[in-house]
């Protein structure tokens, strides 16, 4: 019996040295942290980070901030692996412009990873090479003006929706207790609106959509808990533990609603009650996915595509928005200056006061500095995950100057991630790289190319011009009328209390930590 168990353990350990030493392969014997949990490993993301010791190490979900927040990588190049050897795969992290360009600029070398799939199916943001190809060009059509034109009017009839219902009209402050529920409730509201034609009343947000839970908990379930749902086996979810009965709910919820959606839009396009042009842009999205499986062809959706594709568009297109809007928001209120800048922006393209058009979104050209300075502090999206579709060389840059200092051969299947935040605040490509300076973006001097918010090459957001629109619209109109403040204790400066309080984590749905605001109104009623 004892036999048998020291058998079993020299075997395990002899597994996990085998994994460990081939990961150093994969990697290219890059140096870096070598740890028992990878860094982006699902057992990592559950567990914390607390086991502090060498052998134990856990890198943890956030660990790209850590890094950040502990000096950023060791060593004179901007590339590290991380390498474990208990679970997860072994990693390249790359932190330069230079070598994020050569991985995202060549997606026939570098590929998205297909772990995402497991958690949505197969959609446009998760598929590689030809099936890629196929679902781009099913949804891109509805990318287009008309449908900027309608996230414009819906921001604009949501946002005057929402002053109306809270009240504001009629008060001469009003405090917001958590800025990224009230971003998200926005948010969720225009994407549903626009894109799947599922309009939620500002008053009735917590309606349910199902078997018990409404639309925005669901999604902020699926999101804060996709770990479990990528660990737990089918068998647990019989299981009494209410943490995977909660994702469970969450997962079916989401899948039974956008089933009945799906269905109710077949319905829709069989009896030509929507075409695929209609005037207003509306419905373009969903009714384009939707068609791809009722039409057929050469670029057919099968079911499971179509759900897949309806769920990366709600998930895609609400959070990461959220996000920016509730990074940039708090960092106006923090900085008296640059809101200033931001209200005679508003001032002056809104002279008498009046609306935003839609053909004034694109003159605010101060508030767009703020969205992209705030997205570079604080991205939606932290790192960019590839993997190699072949056996390649990578050039890897200096810390300090930028030159290629030598090459690196990685595997077929090696898995990198250009790190966002790293790259943000690379203060080789932007100097004075913790200040909040939307002016910089005036610079010509600065590496503006290594801005990778929306991501960069041909795997770049769709959905970028979308959601800037809704961020202008509600910014300008939020701006112009109410001045926003942090309660920010007397004798700490701005820099103090961001460090302090915008802290950041990649698996907290909602980033920056619960962060409260007062708004109050510029003209005295
Ligand atoms: C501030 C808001 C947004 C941010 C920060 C953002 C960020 C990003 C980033 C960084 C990528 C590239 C991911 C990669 O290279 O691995 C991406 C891709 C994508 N985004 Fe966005 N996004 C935003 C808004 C939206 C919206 C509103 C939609 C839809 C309505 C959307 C849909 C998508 C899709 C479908 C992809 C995958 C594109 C492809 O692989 O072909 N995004 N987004």
């Amino acid at each position: 019996m004892l036999d048998a168990l020291l058998a079993a353990v020299a075997l395990f350990a002899l597994s996990r040295l085998y994994k460990f030493w081939s990961g150093l392969k994969t990697v290219g014997y890059t140096p870096g942290i070598r740890c028992a949990l990878g860094a982006r490993s699902n057992l990592g993301a559950l567990f914390g980070t607390n086991l502090d010791s060498t052998l134990f190490y856990n890198p943890g979900s956030n660990f790209v901030w850590s890094v950040l927040r502990a000096g950023g990588f060791k060593g004179d190049t901007d590339i590290i692996s991380v390498v474990p050897w208990l679970q997860g795969d072994p990693i390249v992290f790359v932190s330069s412009m230079e070598m994020m360009q050569q991985i995202l600029g060549y997606a026939d070398t570098w590929d998205k990873e297909l772990a995402g799939i497991r958690l949505f199916g197969a959609n446009v943001a998760m598929v590689q090479k030809e099936p890629w190809k196929r679902h781009r060009r099913v949804v891109s059509p509805a990318f287009s003006k008309k449908l900027y034109t309608l996230v414009y009017e819906e921001s604009m009839r949501t946002f005057r929706e929402m002053v109306d219902v809270e009240g504001w009209d009629k008060k001469q402050s009003v405090t917001i207790p958590v800025i990224s529920d009230w971003t998200t409730k926005f948010t969720l509201s225009i994407i549903a609106s626009c894109a799947f034609d599922f309009h939620s009343p500002w008053s009735d947000s917590n309606a349910k959509v199902g078997q018990g839970l409404p639309l925005g908990k669901c999604l902020k379930v699926a999101i804060e808990d996709a770990p479990v749902r990528l660990v737990v086996p089918e068998w647990a979810y019989f299981l009494p533990i209410k943490a995977i009965k909660r994702v469970d709910l969450a997962f079916s919820t989401l899948f039974s609603f956008m089933r009945t959606q799906v269905a109710l839009r077949r319905e829709k396009i069989a009896s030509e009650d929507v075409t695929g042009d209609n005037t207003q842009g509306r419905n373009t999205i969903f009714n384009n996915i939707v068609r791809a499986n009722v039409d057929g062809g050469k670029f057919a959706f099968d079911e499971d595509e179509v759900i897949a594709n309806t769920f990366i568009m709600l998930f895609a297109g609400h959070e990461t928005t959220s996000r920016a809007l509730n990074a940039m928001l708090t960092l106006l209120a923090l900085y008296d200056e640059e809101q200033d800048k931001v209200y005679q922006e508003i001032q002056r393209i809104l002279p008498d006061g009046r609306d935003p058009t839609f053909e004034d979104l694109e003159s605010f050209i101060q508030i767009r500095k703020c969205i992209q300075e705030a997205m570079r502090l604080y991205p939606s999206i932290t790192m960019l995950a590839r993997e190699a579709m072949h056996d390649t060389q990578l050039n890897v840059t200096n810390k300090a100057t930028g030159d290629v200092t030598h090459s690196v051969v990685l595997k077929q299947g090696t898995r990198i991630v250009c790190n966002v935040v790293g790259i943000h605040h690379n203060p080789r490509h932007f100097p004075d790289p913790e200040a909040f300076k939307p002016s910089r973006w005036d610079d010509e001097s600065i590496d503006a190319d290594a801005f990778a918010g929306f991501g960069q090459g041909p795997r770049a957001c769709i959905g970028r011009k979308f959601s800037l629109a809704e961020m202008t619209c509600f910014t300008a109109m939020l701006l112009r009328d109410w001045r926003v403040e942090v309660d920010r204790p007397e004798g700490e400066s701005p820099q103090e209390w961001q460090r302090r309080v915008m802290t950041d984590t990649i698996s907290g749905l909602r980033g920056l930590g619960p962060i409260s605001v007062r708004l109050t109104k510029r003209k005295p009623m």
